[in-house]
C-alpha cells in the first residue's frame, strides 16, 4: 500500500459511459484539473449533460457538472472515438448488468472497447472502473490486441446518493496492473485527493470489488436475520446493533435493518460472484445464504402487510412511502420496495407511493403503482400505510395526522424510520423489522 505523493499532474482523459459512475468519475476528474471528454451512446443524455442538465438525483453533481463545462474542462459527446482519440487514460464506466444465469454480462464492457481500439492513442491507458469478474482485464487485453495500450482495472466503490462525496473521498483507491509504469500514472490521476492506494495484480483488483459488496451485503443479511429472530423472542433490534456498534470490530455502519438490501450492485455483484465461484466448482456459502435470507426479507414484508391487514390486501388502498432502493436516490434498479409492490399488486392490493426524489417518468416503475404528490395524499383513505425507503423526510412527516388521514391506522415501518412513541399515541396499530408490533391487528 502507498500513501499518495506524487505531484499533481493534468492529463487528458476519456470516460465512456455516463451513469452514475462515469458521470461522476468526468466531473470529479475535471474538478481536480483534468481535461475530461465523456461520451455515451444516449444521445439526449449527451446533449442534456452538454447543456449542464443532470437528470439523475446525485447532490453537488449537477454542480460540478457545469463548473467543468464553464472551466472548458469537461467535454460531451456521443461519439467514442471522437472522445478517446486524444486521451492518456481511458475510463470503462458502462454497465455489467446481471446475464439470466446471474453472471455479470460484460457484452457492453466488450463492445465499448471493440468501438475504441483502433482509435486510441499510442501508449495509452485502459481503465476498468465497471464491476468486472476476475480475468476481465486479461480477456480485454486480448481484445484489443495492442501491446502499446495497457488495461488497468481500478474498481470504483462510491455510494448511490454520495458518488461526489465518495469518489472525491475514496476509502482506498485500486489499482490493478502487472505494469508498474501503468500503475503509477492511474495513481497520478488520483494524486490531489487524499487516500491510501493499493497497487496490486488486475485479478486482485477484480476480486476486491466483489469482496466488498459481498461483504456488505452479507453484514446486511445476518442485521435482517437477527432482526427476524428478534421479532420471534420479544427482543429490539434497535438496541442489540447499537450494543454490536461499540464493539469497533464490527463498526456502526451497515447495520440498519430493513426490508432487504437491494440496488443496482450488490444484487447482481453476489449472483455474479456465485457464478464465477461455481463455474470453477468452487462455492462460497456464506453469500448464497446471504441471497437467499435476503429473498425471504422481502417476501416476510409482504407476509405482514397481509397479516396486518387481516389476512389479504385484496381491494386495500395500500400507501407506500418510498420506491427507490434507499434514500438519497432515485434509483429503482433492484428496489426492494419494487418487489413488495409487485407482489401486493399481484394480491389483488390498489398500490399509491410516494418517493421524493421521483419525477414520476422512470423506467421501472410497476403498472399498477400511481404516484402521489405527498406523503399525506399516500395516507389518505389508506387501509395500510408502507414506509419501504429511508428518506429522513418520512420520519419528520406529522404522523398523527397522517394516522388521521388513514381508512384505517395501519402502519408498517419496515426501517424503522418514525418513532414508536408517536405512533402509540396517534392511536395506530404497527409493526417495525426486529421489533414486536404493538397490537394485533385484530383489535382494529
Ligand atoms: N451505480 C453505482 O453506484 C456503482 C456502479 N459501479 C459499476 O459501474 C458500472 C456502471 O454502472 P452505472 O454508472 O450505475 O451504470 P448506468 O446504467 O448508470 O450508466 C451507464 C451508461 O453507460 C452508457 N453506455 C453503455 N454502453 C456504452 C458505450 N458502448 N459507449 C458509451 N456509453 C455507453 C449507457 O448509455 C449509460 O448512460 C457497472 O459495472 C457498475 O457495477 C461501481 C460502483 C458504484
Ligand atoms: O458497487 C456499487 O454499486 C456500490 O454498491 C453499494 O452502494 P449502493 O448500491 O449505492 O447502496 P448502499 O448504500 O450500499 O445500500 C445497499 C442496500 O443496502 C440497504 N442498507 C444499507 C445499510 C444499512 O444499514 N441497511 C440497509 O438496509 C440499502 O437500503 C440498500 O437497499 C456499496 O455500498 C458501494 O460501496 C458500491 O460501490
Amino acid at each position: 500500500m502507498a500513501q499518495r505523493s506524487e505531484t499533481p499532474t493534468t492529463r487528458r482523459v476519456a470516460v465512456v459511459g455516463t451513469g452514475y459512475v462515469g458521470l461522476t468519475t468526468g466531473a470529479c476528474l475535471a474538478s481536480l484539473g483534468h481535461h475530461v471528454q465523456c461520451c455515451d451512446v444516449d444521445r439526449t443524455k449527451v446533449e442534456r449533460l452538454s447543456r449542464g442538465e443532470v437528470r439523475i438525483h446525485e447532490p453537488g453533481l449537477g454542480q460540478l457538472v457545469r463548473d467543468g463545462i464553464r472551466s472548458g474542462r469537461l467535454e460531451f459527446t456521443h461519439s467514442s472515438t471522437a472522445a478517446v482519440r486524444r486521451a492518456e487514460a481511458i475510463f470503462l464506466c458502462v454497465p455489467t448488468p446481471m446475464a439470466p444465469d446471474g453472471s455479470a454480462n460484460l457484452a457492453q464492457v466488450e463492445s465499448a472497447v471493440r468501438e475504441v481500439r483502433d482509435h486510441l492513442p499510442a501508449d495509452s491507458l485502459l481503465v476498468t472502473k465497471s464491476t468486472v469478474p476476475v480475468g476481465t482485464a486479461a480477456r480485454l487485453s486480448e481484445l484489443l490486441d495492442r501491446r502499446d495500450v495497457a488495461v488497468v482495472s481500478n474498481p470504483e466503490f462510491l455510494r448511490e446518493g454520495l458518488a461526489v462525496r465518495d469518489f472525491l473521498n475514496p476509502d482506498r483507491i485500486v489499482v490493478g496492473t502487472a505494469s508498474a509504469a501503468a500503475a503509477r500514472r492511474v495513481s497520478e490521476l488520483y494524486a490531489r485527493l487524499e487516500a491510501p492506494t493499493v497497487h496490486t495484480d488486475s485479478a486482485s483488483a477484480e476480486l476486491i470489488k466483489y469482496a466488498a459488496n459481498c461483504f456488505l451485503a452479507t453484514k446486511l443479511s445476518y442485521v435482517n436475520d437477527l432482526a427476524e429472530l428478534c421479532e420471534r423472542v420479544g427482543a429490539d433490534i434497535g438496541g442489540i446493533t447499537e450494543c454490536m456498534a461499540h464493539d469497533h470490530r464490527i463498526a456502526n455502519s451497515f447495520l440498519r435493518p430493513g426490508p432487504g438490501w437491494g440496488g443496482s450492485c450488490l444484487p447482481k455483484d453476489t449472483a455474479a460472484l456465485l457464478h464465477a465461484a461455481e463455474a470453477i466448482g468452487a462455492d462460497l456459502p456464506l453469500v448464497r445464504a446471504a441471497v437467499e435470507a435476503n429473498r425471504r426479507h422481502q417476501r416476510r414484508v409482504v407476509d405482514k402487510v397481509v397479516a396486518m391487514c387481516g389476512g389479504s390486501v385484496t381491494g386495500v388502498r395500500v400507501g407506500m412511502l418510498g420506491l427507490a432502493f434507499k434514500a438519497g436516490t432515485d434509483d429503482l434498479r433492484d428496489s426492494p420496495a419494487i418487489a413488495v409492490a409487485r407482489r401486493l399488486a399481484e394480491l389483488g392490493a390498489n398500490l399509491i407511493a410516494f418517493d421524493p426524489a421521483l419525477r414520476g417518468d422512470e423506467p421501472g416503475i410497476p403498472a399498477g403503482v400511481s404516484l402521489a404528490d405527498s406523503a399525506y395524499q399516500v395516507a389518505k383513505g389508506a387501509g395500510a400505510v408502507l414506509v419501504l425507503t429511508d428518506w429522513p423526510e418520512f420520519r419528520d412527516l406529522d404522523w398523527p395526522q397522517m394516522v388521521g388521514l388513514a381508512e384505517k391506522p395501519v402502519i408498517i415501518d419496515t426501517r424503522n424510520l418514525v418513532d414508536p412513541r408517536v405512533l402509540e399515541r396517534a392511536g395506530a396499530v404497527f409493526c417495525g423489522t426486529g421489533r414486536a408490533p404493538n397490537r394485533d391487528s385484530g383489535e382494529l
